[in-house]
């Protein structure tokens, strides 16, 4: 039997271990770190994820500043609003909630956020930085993908691993990440040529190509860490809706270890957002 990684038992005590740093922040300064959060319309799973997002921030002690905006909300509006929050010393961290509007040239937006304020990691100066090695702050959801790893892994070296997915937020920055832990990695995605035999020599599977399912029991090798980035909403017969993964983890008895969904990578990303909060009001302070 698989072990299953509690992604939300993980994410709650890197929350823990986030109020206590903000606990000592405040006690250094009087003042607690603060997030901007930017949602422009009115998709709903974004609102469900901006609203956890805040809830999470005041269990933490974070201070959350936000900003909701029409679907319509002008593209130079937005810039303008990005331009005052970076130039407010009390704002930390900005989040521009995604996906945007598709009259918002999302590109544009992140590039004008304050690489320091950034703690999505989106900014091409923290791409570059991740991709050299130097610091700077990391994508939330490869971030919490590699605490989660990391829990069960204690040396990457020799190991193959193979990502399936090759977006900005996910599959590019995990494969900088577990390449800097000396693993091998293999950058794969919906359209690659024998998905199943490339998958099958791997002791890591980062699945993040959006299709519910995808990877089957015979794509993993006995013994493999499967990490499920998918959430996907199938709609039932009954007019709800169920969350599944990338993953067929019914079919996953032979691995290693493999996250859920609900419950695995997506509550990591949140608990990773506020460290990166944390992070950036610790070095704006020094
Ligand atoms: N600016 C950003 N936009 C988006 C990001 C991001 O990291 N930064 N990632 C995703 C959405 N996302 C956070 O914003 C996110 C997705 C899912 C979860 C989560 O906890 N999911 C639950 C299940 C889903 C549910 O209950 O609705 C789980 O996996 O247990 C958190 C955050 C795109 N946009």
């Amino acid at each position: 039997m698989a072990q299953i990684i509690d992604g939300r038992a993980m994410a709650r005590a890197l929350s823990d271990e986030t109020a206590a740093r903000v606990a000592a922040m405040v006690a250094d300064s009087g003042q607690p770190p603060a997030l901007a959060v930017v949602l422009v319309g009115d998709d709903p799973a974004s609102q469900v994820y901006v609203r956890r997002k805040i809830s999470e921030c005041a269990r933490v002690g974070i201070r959350s500043v936000e900003h909701r905006l029409p679907v319509d909300h002008p593209q130079d509006a937005l810039l303008t609003l990005i331009d005052l929050l970076n130039s407010d010393p009390a704002i930390h961290g900005i989040l521009i909630q995604l996906p945007l509007p598709p009259h918002i040239d999302a590109a544009l937006v992140l590039d004008r956020i304050d690489p320091a304020k950034d703690v999505d990691g989106f900014h091409p100066v923290n791409v570059g930085r991740l991709s050299t090695g130097t610091g700077g702050l990391v994508p939330c959801t490869p971030l919490g993908i590699m605490r989660l790893l990391d829990s069960v892994i204690d040396d990457y070296r020799g190991l193959n691993a193979v990502v399936i997915g090759k977006s900005n937020i996910v599959g590019k920055p995990v494969a900088m990440l577990l390449l800097e832990r000396e693993a091998t990695v293999t950058v794969t995605h919906i359209e690659t040529l024998h998905l199943p035999d490339i998958a099958r020599k791997a002791d890591i599977i980062v699945a993040a190509a959006g299709a519910p399912h995808l990877v089957r029991g015979y794509w993993v090798k006995p013994g493999a860490i499967v990490i499920d980035v998918g959430i996907n909403r199938i709609a039932q017969a009954d007019g709800s809706s169920q969350i599944v993964g990338d993953c067929a983890t019914q079919e996953l008895d032979h691995a290693r270890a493999v996250t859920p969904v609900p419950g695995g990578v997506g509550p990591m990303t949140i608990a990773c957002l506020l460290h990166n909060t944390v992070l950036a009001a610790e070095r704006a302070r020094t």
